[in-house]
């Protein structure tokens, strides 16, 4: 099998390597710094890895120097590393995969010296372009293809194929690709039987949750993903927990919506259909891959014949030569946020579990093998991640569109180091209105990559818990490029992701014909921010389209407050603006709540709001039979919450509501900038904010932009959130992305975006743009 001498398989799809073939390779100096000058800091990380620049110091060569620890959790490492060298020297000579040019060993680390790539992985160029021309999708997956032939005409599957692991030779894609970290690849052949739960969530095969053999058609399952994402800057399958995107893995639940794919040639669609087939021997090989006609056809890259629709014409950004820096630093600020929210759960979900709740300890992560990137992407390691996998039994999932289980077979063992069986996870992707049901969930919060799971009770809602905080797959990298979206499948009524649900549902809302559908709409709103807790409050009238979902705030004294006398709700006929302003400044004072009233997100009447939401449930969902409990459920939480929390805030929000709108009357601003103005800047003496700069139209990865500057006084104090088309914003498509907008449906900017104003110390405002969706969603179940 294999031709090279010296080259072996050794069992578990594993290869080493003789002593003989290796000393060609080793450098025989002890001190590795006597021949490379290595740079100190590593430009890119893996789990185990840190690459470093290395400059030969006879030749000038650049290398990339990956130095592997030698001993990982208390155990040699050294078949692993030998392996990932096996595999660099059978592919020696191959211009679609990094070359290994020498090995270094030190007692702790053995250090790779590889061919540079100096363009970076293929991700960033997402991160910036968010997606790729389909003529440049081409030449991608050729690329890629040619490395996986050659590794698939040597029995190896790469196993970890994805834009992280696919770098860029020069500056462009034109300038080729190379296919790296061969870690996790393993040989596959007649005889060899490798299961692994290994892989990166978005891009693993349905085999691979299965764990059924894997082969190397199942690199050919991660071509279909990665070739959906160079295209559409979607992944077809990503949920918003890892548990929903298995779920759609084992499913297929393969759509190709218009609004991502519609510039794009239908035999690229063909192509990753035949990619993309539960069943590996039902899909394409990497020759029948490369026969495609699709790739076959010989186009070059400035021959594109199929076009991207055209996008809108390009807002200029002001100070846009700052961002860069600007957004390294918020990347960090955003890492320590994200460290603390995810912490926080951990310390206090409730300890009481009402329902039998089975646990199971996250697979090992030695067995999840994907890496943090440096592209501000590596949450899991730094947010203290808490290995428990709580699984619901099932029990009661009535509704036909519950059977939405799937089966994950994964290599864990619990605290006792006993072996669990495969174990089925309910996972609540389709689940609509049974929060009445026993040993459901209700409703879950995302916070990208911890998951808190809750159960409902046969109590109603009230008793719903949070059961725990989980992050699956702790060392997996979240791939947040990549998002589920699939409007086409919410409109016609088969939305298989939650937040499509919720996305429907705001439509429905805001046309006016259903208003608080559901009952019992448990919603879990939580930013970990103001509160240390990850709470849960249930809102039993659903959000209207106008309201924020949910409001991210910094570490701050809480504000919450409010009641009737102090709900300053506009009259219904007050202008756009003003019910606008008014739920910007109540979302302000007050973090939840909820109500039928646009302009409100105070509880005005929480018996109306409760009356309206139920009598509309029960209307559209007359098998719902404890709609009344629940929403009794609801009125006792609200009270609770209102007098817990509330309560002792009032005056507080009666004084910011009454400052912000003498600011209004005096300056003749919105109550949005008058807010603001009293919120925000109430220290100083300049003019008061203008409204919110225009959204962001390009680079859509980036989670922030904006017009600030370094100096740390300048620093964002505030987030901003309201509802745009009160500033003229939200025409759907005609803003900008073709994608963002459109997704947002009626209009509804502020969910998806928030903005703040900094007074620089230039003298002038700053502006700065948050795209939170992926940070904070509220799934309505
Ligand atoms: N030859 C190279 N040239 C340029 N950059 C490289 C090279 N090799 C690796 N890198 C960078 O380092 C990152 C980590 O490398 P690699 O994926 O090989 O490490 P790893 O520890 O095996 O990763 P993982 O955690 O996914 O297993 C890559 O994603 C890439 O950004």
């Amino acid at each position: 099998m294999f031709t090279e001498k010296g080259i072996f398989p050794i069992g578990d799809g594993l290869l080493d390597v003789d002593a003989d073939r290796l000393k060609g390779l080793l450098v025989s100096c002890p001190d590795i710094n006597e021949i490379y000058e290595v740079e100190q800091t590593p430009f890119a990380r893996g789990k185990f890895a840190a690459v470093r620049r290395a400059i030969h110091k006879n030749t000038g060569s650049h290398f990339a120097a990956k130095f592997l620890k030698r001993r990982r959790r208390a155990q040699s490492s050294d078949k692993e590393i030998k392996h990932e060298i096996a595999v660099l020297m059978l592919c020696e000579g191959e211009d679609n995969i990094v070359n290994l040019n020498a090995v270094h060993e030190t007692r702790s680390d053995t250090a790779l010296l590889l061919e540079l790539a100096t363009g970076g992985e293929l991700q960033t160029i997402l991160d910036n372009e968010e997606c790729l021309t389909e003529a440049q999708a081409r030449h991608c997956m050729r690329e890629v293809l040619k490395a996986l032939k050659f590794l698939h005409d040597r029995s190896i599957a790469h196993l970890d194929l994805k834009p992280q692991n696919i770098l860029l030779a020069g500056e462009r894609i034109e300038d080729g690709l190379k296919l790296c970290d061969f870690g996790i690849s393993r040989v596959v052949c007649e005889g060899i039987n490798v299961r692994e739960m290994a892989g990166t969530p978005d891009y693993v095969a349905p085999e691979v949750l299965q764990y059924e053999p894997l082969s190397l058609l199942t690199d050919i399952w991660s071509v279909g993903v990665l070739t959906y994402v160079l295209l559409s800057g979607f992944s077809p399958f990503g949920g918003d927990t890892k548990q929903e995107t298995f779920l759609n893995i084992s499913q297929c639940a393969l759509t190709f919506p218009d609004n991502l794919f519609g510039g794009v040639s239908p035999v690229a669609i063909d192509f990753i259909r035949r990619a993309l087939r539960i069943k590996p021997n039902d899909r394409m090989n990497a020759t029948g891959c490369l026969d495609h006609i699709w790739l076959k056809d010989d186009c070059s890259l400035d021959r594109q014949i199929y076009l991207q629709p055209q996008s809108d014409a390009e807002e200029e950004e002001e100070d846009d030569d700052v961002e860069d820096e600007d957004e390294e630093e918020e990347e960090q600020v955003d890492v320590e946020e994200e460290a603390q929210t995810a912490e926080e759960p951990a310390t206090e979900a409730p300890q009481k579990q009402q329902q039998p709740v089975q646990q199971l300890q996250l697979a090992k992560s030695g067995q999840i093998h994907s890496k943090p990137t440096h592209n501000g992407h590596h949450r899991a390691n730094s947010s203290g991640s808490i290995s428990k996998i709580p699984i619901a039994t099932s029990k009661l999932q009535s509704s036909p569109s519950s059977e939405t289980t799937t089966a994950i077979h994964t290599l864990t063992s619990n605290s006792n180091g006993h072996v669990h069986k495969p174990t089925q996870i309910v996972t609540p992707t389709r689940r609509a209105s049974d929060s009445d049901k026993e040993n459901t969930y209700t409703a879950t919060f995302v916070k990208k990559p911890v998951a808190t799971i809750q159960l409902g009770s046969s109590n109603g809602i009230e008793d719903a818990t949070v059961v725990a905080t989980v992050t699956l797959f702790p060392d997996a990298p979240t791939t947040p490029k990549v998002i589920r979206k699939t409007p086409t499948g919410e409109s016609n009524g088969s939305a298989t992701s939650v937040k499509a649900l919720v996305k429907k549902f705001q439509l429905e809302d805001s046309s006016g014909s259903a208003v608080a559908r559901r009952s019992g709409g448990a919603v879990t709103s939580s930013s970990g921010l103001h509160s240390p807790t990850t709470t849960s409050v249930r809102m039993n009238s659903i959000r209207r389209a106008s309201e924020p979902l949910t409001t991210v705030y910094k570490k701050q004294t809480p504000q919450n407050g409010c009641s009737s006398t102090s709900n300053p709700s506009p009259s219904p006929g007050s202008s756009p603006t003003t019910s606008g302003s008014t739920a910007t400044l109540l979302i302000h004072s007050q973090r939840l709540g909820s109500s039928t009233a646009p302009a409100s997100h105070c509880v005005a009447a929480p018996a109306t709001a409760t009356a309206t939401a139920t009598s509309s449930a029960s209307s559209s969902n007359s098998s719902n039979s404890s709609s009344g409990k629940s929403t009794s459920a609801a009125h006792h939480l609200h009270h609770h919450h209102m007098h817990h929390h509330h309560h002792h805030h009032h005056h507080h929000v009666v004084i910011a509501a009454k400052n912000a709108a003498a600011v209004a009357a005096t300056n003749n601003l919105s109550l949005d900038q008058a807010a603001m103005a009293t919120t925000t800047t109430t220290n100083t003496t300049h003019p008061p904010p203008p409204p919110p700069p225009p959204p962001p139209t390009t680079a859509h990865w980036q989670k922030e932009k904006r017009s600030g500057c370094e100096s740390p006084s300048c620093r964002i104090t505030r987030w901003q959130s309201g509802d745009l088309r009160s500033y003229g914003y939200g025409k759907g498509s005609a803003l900008g992305s073709r994608w963002r907008w459109n997704g947002i449906g009626n209009g509804n900017l502020n969910w998806n975006w928030k903005w703040s104003w900094n007074w620089c110390c230039s003298g002038r405002w700053k502006w700065k743009w948050k795209w939170h969706d992926d940070e904070d969603a509220l799934i309505l179940i």
